[in-house]
């Protein structure tokens, strides 16, 4: 059917639908998963009706291609479910919102004004302090660990260097660093942000079947919608505090400009641009670039450098190279600097076969069709969803050899050029945060491995790798390793 004559006409192929539920109850998670299962049974263009809400799913590089590129406009808009409207300020953030001034407007601010390579570059410092610090951290547990090797909670060291160095660049909570034996870094301003995630995550996923199923929303089903209420209006009165403190800043240190550009927060950019156009940028756009920030921001690299970390405990030879890579280029008299990251090659090879294992938002983020046009032959009327799926496309034997295989040769030598990676999206609503992303996560992952030599809890000869369930493929079990500083580094973590 799907080559058939009229397939012009014809929908994309897909499963029989029941009343009210369309397929959700074919769905489990992680939905990745299961709509690879899908495509490997109806093709790489299959529809699903979820709820009350029609989808097209995507599973081909070709496909995705098609969509993104010829339909690039067809397809730019956003979705609204209810419940990510109750905290995405009515479905007005970048994210979020519908394709037309107001996305343009606030893209414009976020790749030219907050996310640009100039202003990534004027954020390293901000990072690279907080990484110094996860280091120092890390190192007081070693040396204070009997045999000098301690067990570290790697998924909580680097979400929180993750989500501080995020903070930094957002609001410089941090300008009067005082260093002190706590075991975290965190600034209160990172703890109270992340408190309020811990808070709405949940609800958000226990409110999510609404989004396609509208007769649930009539029984605000055990309050959550009140609940999520509240936990928003905290998390604004964070963010207008920050707004606010950053505001009496300028105001006592004057503007944001040359010298001062190094150590300029993105709400202090965001405030020079309120003076000359206050009704445009107002407090309220400001508030929701914050959010969008943080949301789109800190899981992602988080949970990238967790997969990563994971695959290199899981292949020694792996790390052992990356480690010759950095002694050959950085020496072991310095620290690895965010100038040195762009030049290690192998170090990006790593994060690159990371993300296409593991790219952080499996299914990206879902796309909506605003006239009809046709996929791979088949009929997609305006209003459709598009998922594309991102991780089946990744690991698609077809372009791939041995897809499952951590290997980051393969992409020595432009050996894999012309292949399709997309953990960043593609096209107009492609991510603006990739340069940021790719510098943090360089940074982290090479600091990491220049100062310590890795290896599994208790002498296991693998790490799990099983995934868990969650928007930005979390891992099933929170990573633990064991880590003991380098020798020859020892000099300079000393002095750190
Ligand atoms: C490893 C880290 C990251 C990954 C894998 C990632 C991936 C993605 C993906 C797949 C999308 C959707 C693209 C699409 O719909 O076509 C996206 C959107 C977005 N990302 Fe990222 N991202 C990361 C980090 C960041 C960071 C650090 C920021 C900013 C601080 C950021 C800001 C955004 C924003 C604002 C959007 C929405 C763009 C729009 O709708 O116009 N991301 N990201």
């Amino acid at each position: 059917r799907r080559n058939g004559k009229n397939s012009k006409h014809q929908p994309p192929p897909g499963p029989l639908a029941v009343p009210v539920l369309g397929h959700l109850h074919l769905l489990e998670k992680p939905f990745h998963h299961s709509l690879a299962r899908l495509a490997a049974r109806y093709g790489p263009v299959f529809s699903l009706r979820l709820g009350s809400r029609d989808a097209v799913v995507v599973s081909s590089a070709e496909h995705a291609r098609e969509c993104l590129t010829e339909h690039d406009v067809t397809f730019a808009s956003r979705p609204h479910f209810p419940t990510m409207s109750l905290m995405t300020y009515g479905g007005t953030t970048v994210g979020n919102c519908r394709y037309g001034p107001w996305w343009r407007l606030l893209r414009r601010v976020s790749a030219e004004h907050l996310l640009s390579p100039r202003r990534v570059s004027a954020m390293q410092p901000a990072v690279a302090a907080e990484v110094r610090a996860m280091v120092r951290r890390v190192c007081r547990a070693a040396a204070a660990a009997p045999g000098g090797a301690a067990r570290v909670q790697l998924r909580r060291r680097l979400f929180e260097v993750s989500l501080s160095a995020l903070m930094e660049t957002v609001a410089r909570t941090k300008t009067s660093r005082a260093e002190d034996d706590a075991d975290t870094d965190m600034s209160p301003e990172a703890r109270e942000f992340k408190e309020s995630m811990d808070v709405l995550m949940p609800l958000l996923g226990a409110a999510n079947t609404w989004d396609y199923v509208p007769m649930l929303r009539w029984f605000d089903v055990f309050g959550v919608k009140r609940k999520i209420a509240a936990a928003v209006s905290t998390r604004d009165a964070l963010f207008r505090r920050l707004i606010d403190t950053e505001r009496r800043r300028m105001l006592d240190g004057g503007d944001v400009t040359g010298s001062e550009e190094e150590n300029t927060s993105m709400i202090a950019v965001l405030l020079s641009l309120q003076k000359s156009e206050p009704e445009t940028y107002s407090d309220n756009l400001i508030m929701s670039m914050c959010y969008s920030m943080f949301a789109a921001g800190t899981e992602t690299t988080a949970g990238t450098t967790e997969w990563a970390m994971s695959l290199l405990l899981n292949h020694p030879n792996v790390l052992k190279k990356a480690q010759a890579e950095m002694d050959a280029s950085v020496g072991t008299s310095r620290l690895v600097t965010p100038d040195d990251v762009a030049r290690l090659g192998y170090l990006q090879r790593i994060l690159h076969e990371t993300l296409r294992l593991y790219p952080a938002v499996p299914l990206m983020v879902p796309h909506e069709s605003t006239a009809d046009c046709t996929v791979g032959g088949h009929y997609v009327p305006s209003g459709t969803l598009l998922i594309v799926n991102a991780y089946a496309i990744h690991r698609d034997p077809v372009a791939w050899e041995d897809p499952a295989a951590f290997r980051p040769e393969r992409f020595e030598d432009g050996s894999a050029e012309g292949r399709l990676l997309l953990p960043f999206g593609m096209g107009r609503r492609r991510c603006p945060g990739d340069t940021l992303a790719l510098r943090t996560l360089g940074l982290v992952i090479g600091t990491l491995i220049q100062c310590f030599d890795w290896d599994t809890v208790g002498g296991a000869d693998n790490v799990d790798m099983a995934e868990g369930v969650g928007i930005t493929l979390p891992r099933a079990v929170p990573l633990e390793a064991m880590c003991r500083p380098r020798q020859a580094m020892l000099d300079v973590l000393q002095k750190l």
